[in-house]
């Protein structure tokens, strides 16, 4: 066995450690000695000297490793700590909606009815759940106006949500647990997902609408809308302030309509307005849904742009389609959002995040006008799911996926398929391909303290914000869905969109002649 002895950087010996050779004769001798006493065999010492080079590059490296994970380890701590204070928070602000809001049976429902002051979907445990044979949510509140007139008692529609066609009863015994182990036997008894249908307990009496600004033929429309909505159907109809200085700008007899004036009043419109429309492109519907930051009226989108994944409605039969929802049942599509919030490296210490984004489509963390690729380290629940070196990544509903994430070469998704895609932007690797996580998870998106550049967040394609080295994007399924009102059903007007808007999967019939297999 061959010992040897360490020489440190400064060319003193270890005499502690030696090897030990007997065969060479060495056994005694410390390396510096044997250097000395041996200074005729040059081609034995240029060894020597290489090979404690090499062990001191060594220990360096290992103690550049140890350095690194200690800083990783820190770091993972601090992450851990703030994703636990998001999380406290969220359950926090959840308990305080469901507080606010959830009825479990009738008799709870009817006490809120002249207590609740935001209106909320609240799930029917038993009662009305068996009165047709489905699954059921509804809404049932009476709302106080919050204008500060203490006085006047708005009443907000109730309505019902069954899982079922067009309000359809289905036959069989409505099971309440999605995943049943009667005996040891794993069976999944409820679909996640099924058509979901609203039916009003009593009249809608609210509208917001919502237009595409300039544009010529939504200006005309609105107009004819506000009026038969008004006289026809007496309605009371909230507009945006620009709209409302556009109808008082055709006349005067418009002063009906109502308005805010400041953010406060935003975010109480939810629980005044019983129904949004919007008149636009897909674009409105993303811009009605940023406008609520929890809960969101259900929505009739009306197409007035050139695409319209999200607009299935007509705008020149406006009459018989509102109408018919306004008589309801309406089948709608439940159309999940995603929470996101920003985390700054500055703020590490500070319990307050930015404020929460909702987006309907996706959120989006690219370049910007840097010429960097981006790097962004991703991770899934705190597993590390993968670096991102490229032009960026979008987190995107299933809305979304026939958006932004489609053209990056995502997959396209139902709608009410509940997942986050995970949608590379021209990924610098070949093997990146976009990944579908389920609803539950939580992704994080960091940009790594050494990253070469910053990057940008956009919402929807909307609001750039800057990340700078060590900030993150958290971002998880939100608690408040976009219901929108189908033409015909949820899978039916999917179906038709990608058809009619994409053309997708256009190809010449091929013809029936030709060679056959035998
Ligand atoms: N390369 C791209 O395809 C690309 C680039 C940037 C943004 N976008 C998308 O644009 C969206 C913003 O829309 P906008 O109307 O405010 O901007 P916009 O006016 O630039 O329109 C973008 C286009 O995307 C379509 N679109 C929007 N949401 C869609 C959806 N869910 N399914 C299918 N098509 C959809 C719109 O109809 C429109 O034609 C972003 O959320 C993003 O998804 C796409
Ligand atoms: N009420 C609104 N106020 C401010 N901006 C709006 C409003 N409605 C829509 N927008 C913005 O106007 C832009 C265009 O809207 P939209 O997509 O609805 O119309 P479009 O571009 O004609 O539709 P398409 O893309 O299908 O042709 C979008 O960026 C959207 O965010």
């Amino acid at each position: 066995m061959s010992t040897y002895k360490l020489i440190d950087s400064n060319g003193n010996g270890d005499v502690n450690s030696l090897c030990s050779n007997p065969e060479n004769g060495f056994s005694n001798l410390s390396v510096q000695e044997f250097l000395i006493q041996q200074t005729p065999m040059q081609a034995t010492d240029d060894h020597l000297i290489e090979f404690s080079e090499a062990l001191r590059t060594v220990a360096k490296a290992l103690r550049g490793a140890a350095e690194g994970k200690a800083v990783a380890q820190a770091e993972a701590a601090e992450w851990k700590r703030r994703y636990e204070l998001e999380r406290s928070k969220n359950a926090e602000s959840q308990q305080k909606e469901v507080s606010n809001g959830v009825c479990s049976d009738e008799s709870n429902c009817q006490r809120m009815e002249h207590s609740a002051k935001s209106p909320r979907l609240h799930a029917l445990e038993n009662g009305n759940a068996g009165r047709n044979g489905m699954e059921s949510i509804c809404s049932h509140e009476v709302l106080q106006d919050g204008n500060g007139d203490g006085n006047k008692l708005m009443r907000k529609a109730s309505f019902k949500l069954a899982w079922g066609c067009k309000g359809q009863a289905n036959n069989d015994q409505h099971k309440k647990e999605i995943v049943s182990f009667e005996r040891g036997n794993i069976s999944t008894a409820e679909r996640s997902s099924k058509q979901i249908s609203l039916t009003w307990e009593s009249n809608p009496q609210t509208v917001l609408i919502f237009t595409k600004p300039n544009s010529t033929s939504v200006r005309i429309l609105s107009v004819e809308l506000v009026r038969w909505l008004r006289m026809q159907k007496g309605l009371n109809i909230y507009v945006e302030p620009r709209v409302k200085a556009e109808l008082l700008a055709e006349s005067s007899s418009f002063n009906f309509v109502q308005t805010w004036e400041d953010d406060k009043e935003i975010s109480r419109l939810h629980t005044k307005v019983d129904l949004l429309i919007t008149l636009g492109g897909d674009g409105t519907v993303l811009w009605a849904a940023s406008m609520f930051k929890g809960p969101v009226p259900p929505i009739v989108p009306f197409s007035m742009g050139s695409l319209g994944f999200m607009t299935p409605f007509h705008s020149e039969q406006y009459r018989e389609c509102l109408e018919a929802v306004l008589r309801g049942p309406i089948s709608i599509t439940l159309r999940h959002r995603l929470q996101c919030h920003i985390i700054r490296d500055k703020a590490r210490h500070e319990y307050e995040t930015e404020e929460t984004m909702l987006v309907l489509n996706e959120v989006t963390i690219d370049r910007g006008i840097s010429s960097y690729l981006t790097n962004l380290e991703c991770y899934c629940d705190n597993s590390f799911v993968t670096c991102v070196q490229g032009d960026g990544l979008i987190l995107s509903t299933t809305s979304g996926s026939t958006a932004y994430s489609l053209a990056a070469g995502g997959s396209m998704v139902h709608p009410q398929v509940p997942g986050i895609l995970f949608t590379p932007i021209c990924p610098h690797s070949l093997s990146f391909r976009p990944l579908i996580l389920p609803d539950h998870v939580t992704v994080r998106v960091q940009v790594p303290f050494n990253s070469r550049s910053s990057a940008w967040v956009s919402f929807d394609g909307k609001d750039r914000k800057q990340l700078e080295a060590g900030d993150a994007l958290v971002c998880s399924m939100a608690p408040w869905p976009v219901s929108t009102a189908c033409q015909v059903e949820s899978t039916n007007d999917f179906l038709r969109s990608i058809h009619d808007g994409l053309h997708w999967n256009l190809r010449k019939i091929q013809s029936f002649d030709g060679p056959r297999e035998t």
